[in-house]
């Protein structure tokens, strides 16, 4: 039986490696949460651990000495990390440690997987078993997670329009890590490739080819590179472009088998380009293409970069001390977009309070999703974040539900049935993590209806609030497209706004992103106060404008 080969004490390592792994209830992804991300080194720590009390008893052979050094190898990496709290917050960091993670490990685990029958015996089983559970963890960080990584990056360059050299040498706008590697800006690019994004895809495989080509033993990679190119021209009507790519390909590796079969295949599709008189797109069009995506809303990326309103317009705001409903309470307002308004209370949670909500949070943070056109709650590209909902029972959550009635004037009254408002949804983002231009109104046919049974009889979302529970190193601002208006992350502040006209019909004006994170780890609580509390607080009126 194969058990019996196996020292008792090994199944012992593998139950430790499980209960740190999965010390935590984490479902899913890893790269949509940074607070799933910071877990991580903690994790390859105990996985070291495990080695280290395998090896320890086998007796050494060329396998048992190569593992020890890669072991050796992945403590030294796993040492940068363990200490620096803050080093998943950097998206390039977190990108090499997902790619170590999933990658090199991944590789080295698997390794065994067709040669269980190895003269040692217990070595493959304890790879092969090791392997087994890492992949049956929910938060052990798979293929997924690397992509996901990978669209970080892309995403931040062209959302801030960072220069790709910068990022390449790890030079971010707070701060400097180290550099990407060749075979770390292939992955990249070649996860581009799938998404629709044509212009990030050529830039970041054109990266790869000039790095990896310093060096003649990088050649098999290179032509790779040329094939992703190739691959992604001839799918956006350029095989003119994918010919080319695919003739430098063929000058690195004359032998390679792969490149002269696409080169013929493409030869072919030339062919029926010309005789059917088809038009051949040139490498701008290519990069035009797309241009309905989210991220092109007028304004937004702008705004993600920073203010645009002119200072003319800036001067029309003002800050104030607003009377809240308690006499001698006044809460500090700023106003960062006039009609409608779009305010910003500041220290109007407590760094205690913010403890508290992420500690209730933290056991029940699931991947975000988005309330779709056919009312169904979907995990989606367009949320990189992970939520928890927090209810009033909780003490610090109706303490801060009576701290909003008093300012607003609102009722945010949370109970089970024709709730005034929905639970707290405490929100953590994600590597490069972003929520797209959206309106938080729920209906446009007079049927709203959220996730819980219990608030759907409750209207509309007739006003946001919300919390900023952190600060963000870089990146992160809520950002108002239509308004031009922006709002900078701030802990202890919170923004608030209308959603609806008083007619009850949603406000296309308030159409609000948080842009992508560039550095750091942001939280934000939102709390979504229903109309059906309303009634007496915001009278209704018929005309459309209010
Ligand atoms: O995080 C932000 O800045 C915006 C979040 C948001 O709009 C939402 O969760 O609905
Ligand atoms: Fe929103």
């Amino acid at each position: 039986m194969k058990i019996s080969i196996i020292p008792k004490h090994d199944y012992v390592y593998f139950a430790v490696v499980c209960w740190i792994v999965d010390f935590h209830l984490c479902f899913g992804e890893v790269f949509t949460a940074i607070c799933k991300l910071r877990e991580l080194p903690v994790k390859e720590q105990a996985l070291i651990a495990t080695f280290d009390r395998f090896l320890k008893d086998q007796k050494e052979n060329y396998a048992i000495k190569e593992l020890k050094e890669f072991v050796e190898k992945m403590r030294e990496e796993n040492k940068k990390v363990l200490y620096d709290s803050h080093y998943v917050e950097n998206p390039i960091n977190s990108f090499q440690l997902l790619y170590r993670i999933v990658h090199i490990w991944g590789e080295k685990l698997s390794q065994y997987l067709h040669y269980p029958t190895y003269n040692n015996k217990s070595l493959p089983y304890f790879m092969n078993s090791v392997f087994n559970n890492t992949q049956q963890m929910s938060s052990w960080p798979k293929q997924f997670d690397l992509r996901g990584a990978s669209m970080a990056l892309v995403r931040l360059r062209y959302i801030y329009n960072l220069d790709i050299e910068d990022i390449r040498h790890g030079r971010l706008p707070t701060s400097q890590t180290h550099g990407l590697t060749g075979i770390d800006l292939l992955t990249i690019g070649q996860t581009a490739t799938e998404f629709d994004n044509q212009a990030e895809a050529i830039r970041w495989l054109t990266e790869s080819i000039a790095v990896l080509s310093k060096d003649p033993q990088n050649n098999e990679l290179v032509v790779r590179a040329y094939r992703s190119l190739a691959d992604m021209f001839v799918k956006f009507n350029a095989p003119h472009l994918a010919l080319d790519m695919m003739k430098t390909a063929l000058h690195i590796d004359p032998n390679n088998s792969g490149v002269k079969r696409d080169m013929a295949i493409y030869n072919d599709v030339m062919t029926d380009y010309v005789k059917h008189l088809r038009p051949f797109l040139t490498i701008l069009e290519i990069n035009n293409l797309k241009r309905d995506a989210p991220i092109f809303t007028p304004n937004y990326a702008e705004l993600c970069r920073g203010e645009i309103k002119t200072p003319e317009e800036l001067s029309q705001l003002s800050c104030r001390f607003r009377k809240t409903q308690i006499p001698f309470i006044f809460a500090k307002e700023e106003e960062v977009n006039s009609d409608p308004a779009i305010l910003v209370f500041h220290d109007v949670i407590s760094d205690s309070e913010i403890v508290q909500l992420q500690k209730i949070a933290h056991a029940s943070m699931r991947r975000s999703t988005v309330v779709e056109r056919d009312r169904s709650l979907q995990e989606t590209d367009v949320r990189i974040s992970n939520n928890a909902w927090i209810y009033d029972s909780e003490s610090v959550a109706d303490k801060l539900s009576r701290r909003i009635e008093i300012i607003t004037g609102l009722s945010a009254l949370n109970r089970n049935y024709d709730t005034h408002a929905e639970p707290y949804q405490v929100v953590n983002y994600g590597l490069g993590g972003m929520y797209d231009p959206h309106f938080d109104s729920l209906a446009k046919d007079g049927q709203p209806k959220s996730e819980d049974e219990a608030y759907r009889n409750s209207g509309e979302r007739t006003a946001t609030w919300m919390f900023y529970l952190s600060d963000v190193l870089s990146g992160g601002a809520t950002v108002f497209p239509k308004l031009k208006a922006r709002v900078q992350v701030k802990k202890g502040s919170a923004t608030f706004w209308f959603n609806t006209h008083r007619n009850g019909l949603p406000d296309m004006r308030t159409l609000h992103a948080g842009c992508p994170i560039l550095e750091g780890d942001k939280w934000v609580a939102n709390k979504w106060l229903r109309s059906i509390g309303q009634t007496f607080r915001r009278p209704c009126a018929l005309n459309p404008k209010l």
